[in-house]
């Protein structure tokens, strides 16, 4: 697992927790608390050693076993005090308490995430001038509004500014879910024979917003419901917000009358950052923190870190961290060691399985059908990405990569290569979509 301060995989357990804590306590507990996952570790940041002791009395069995639930069995699980977060919270009451807002929010939206901390720059001025807008004149102008791009490049952050600040100045009902709860909530749903509830509790927002939503496609029952959701609340001008990694057109099983819809509205995508927008990111983040980073420690990090914002935070939070816990103060040598995994960039063995498991999931197939020899273009063109994968990122020979394919003979291999090769010239949109599948393995 690389450093990164992934706020993700904490959302995870915080939105689980929102289902099963009533509102107040959530307010009071939850709420307040950050969080990162680094190397299987999941700190949680708590405002003071009191609050420590309640957290742990009431929720520190239950966060543990989320943990492990939701981010792996052997999570462990680590707390630290960090007096700022009260601050923050302070803060955050005396705006909500001013902005006096009536609104109503169904889901986790993270208060961190503003327009007002957001860097605009190259790669990201569209999708930022879009949610704007849409933040703007909710329903009137993109609908829905689609962002998509690659891992880590602000897409969560610009939805959750975009609910933030609706937040702050209506009374928007917003239901924010990620793709992979919405369907777990409609299977929950149909288990308990509740789909009118499931239903209506959509058709009743004014805003709604869908993070990932490429976790759908594959799945026939929830495309199906989203697409009457969909209608329904399009119908009546209400907004919908969704991300993905991928455009509407890449998303490969996805219903056609659904990707038609998401081409309805807006749909913008958002590419990494140049040097000049990241180094602005990190004095941005640095200046959030309360850190002080030399120009030359700032350009060693955003020249090398360049595809991911979320590692170039998760960067200056490592270095952060170290500086604070040893005394010393960051300087070249220092960010050099404590980030050497990261900047040299040495290349990381990546085995087929690895491969096989990712290019899978980015379709929506079973891993299985990587050595099946089922025919279908579902199954057959993500195997060929993945035989064309192994031979663009292992140094294993066609008979090798055909061994980890159920036995497949080397021309079959071969032949899914050069034909993977030949439409990567041929379209640049695939050649865009295939940089950013071979990015996603190397990750
Ligand atoms: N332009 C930016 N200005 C400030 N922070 C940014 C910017 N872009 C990204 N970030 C930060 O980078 C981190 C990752 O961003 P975010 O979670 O929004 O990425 P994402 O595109 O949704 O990725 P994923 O596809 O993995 O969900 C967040 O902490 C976010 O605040």
């Amino acid at each position: 697992m690389t450093d990164t301060v992934d706020q993700s995989h904490w959302n995870m357990i915080a939105e689980k927790l929102m289902d099963e804590v009533p509102a107040s306590r959530f307010d009071a507990w939850i709420r307040p608390l950050a969080a990162h996952f680094d190397d299987q570790i999941l700190t949680i940041k708590v405002p003071s050693r009191f609050f420590l002791d309640g957290l742990k009395t009431h929720y520190g069995g239950r966060l543990n076993e989320l943990s492990h639930a939701l981010l792996g069995d052997d999570t462990q699980v680590h707390y630290e005090i960090d007096p700022t977060l009260s601050m923050r919270e302070e803060k955050k009451d005396a705006t909500a308490k001013s902005s006096s807002s009536s609104s109503s929010v169904d889901g986790f939206i993270d208060p961190r995430f503003t327009f007002e901390n957001f860097v605009v720059g190259s790669g990201n001025e569209f999708c930022h001038a879009a949610s704007r807008a849409v933040a703007d004149k909710p329903g009137e102008i993109y609908n829905p509004l689609y962002l998509y791009g690659g891992v880590g490049l602000g897409k969560t952050h610009l939805i959750n500014a975009v609910a933030n600040e609706l937040i702050k100045k209506d009374h928007s009902r917003i239901a924010y879910r990620t793709g992979e709860r919405f369907t777990n909530e409609l299977i929950q749903a149909i288990r308990n024979g509740s789909t009118d509830a499931f239903r209506n509790q959509y058709r009743q927002v004014d805003v709604l917003i869908i993070d990932d939503i490429q976790f759908i496609a594959g799945k026939d029952r929830t495309q199906e419901e989203f697409f009457h959701t969909f209608n329904a609340l399009h119908e009546i001008k209400k907004q919908i917000i969704l991300t993905s990694d991928r455009s509407p057109r890449e998303l490969t099983n996805l219903m056609e009358r659904l990707r038609s819809r998401f081409n309805w509205g807006l749909v913008a995508d958002i590419q990494p950052p140049d040097l000049e927008t990241r180094l602005a990111i990190l004095s941005s983040k640095a200046e959030l923190a309360g850190v002080h980073l030399d120009k030359d420690v700032a350009h060693m990090l955003a020249s090398r870190i360049t595809n991911n914002v979320r590692e170039l935070e998760g960067a200056l939070t490592r270095l952060t961290a170290h500086a604070t816990l040893t005394g010393r103060t960051i300087n070249i040598d220092f960010a050099r060691h404590v980030l050497r995994d990261l900047l040299h960039e040495e290349v990381r063995a990546i085995s087929v399985e690895d491969i096989q498991k990712k290019v899978a999931s980015y379709y929506n197939i079973n891993v299985r059908e990587m050595s099946s020899s089922k025919r279908t273009r579902t199954v057959a063109f993500p195997r060929q990405i993945a035989m064309y994968a192994c031979k663009d990122l292992t140094t294993m020979s066609l008979p090798e990569i055909g061994s980890h394919f159920g036995g497949k003979d080397h021309t079959t291999i071969l032949y899914a290569v050069r034909k993977i090769e030949a439409m990567r010239k041929e379209s640049d949109d695939f050649d865009d979509e295939m940089s950013r599948i071979l990015a996603l393995l190397k990750q």
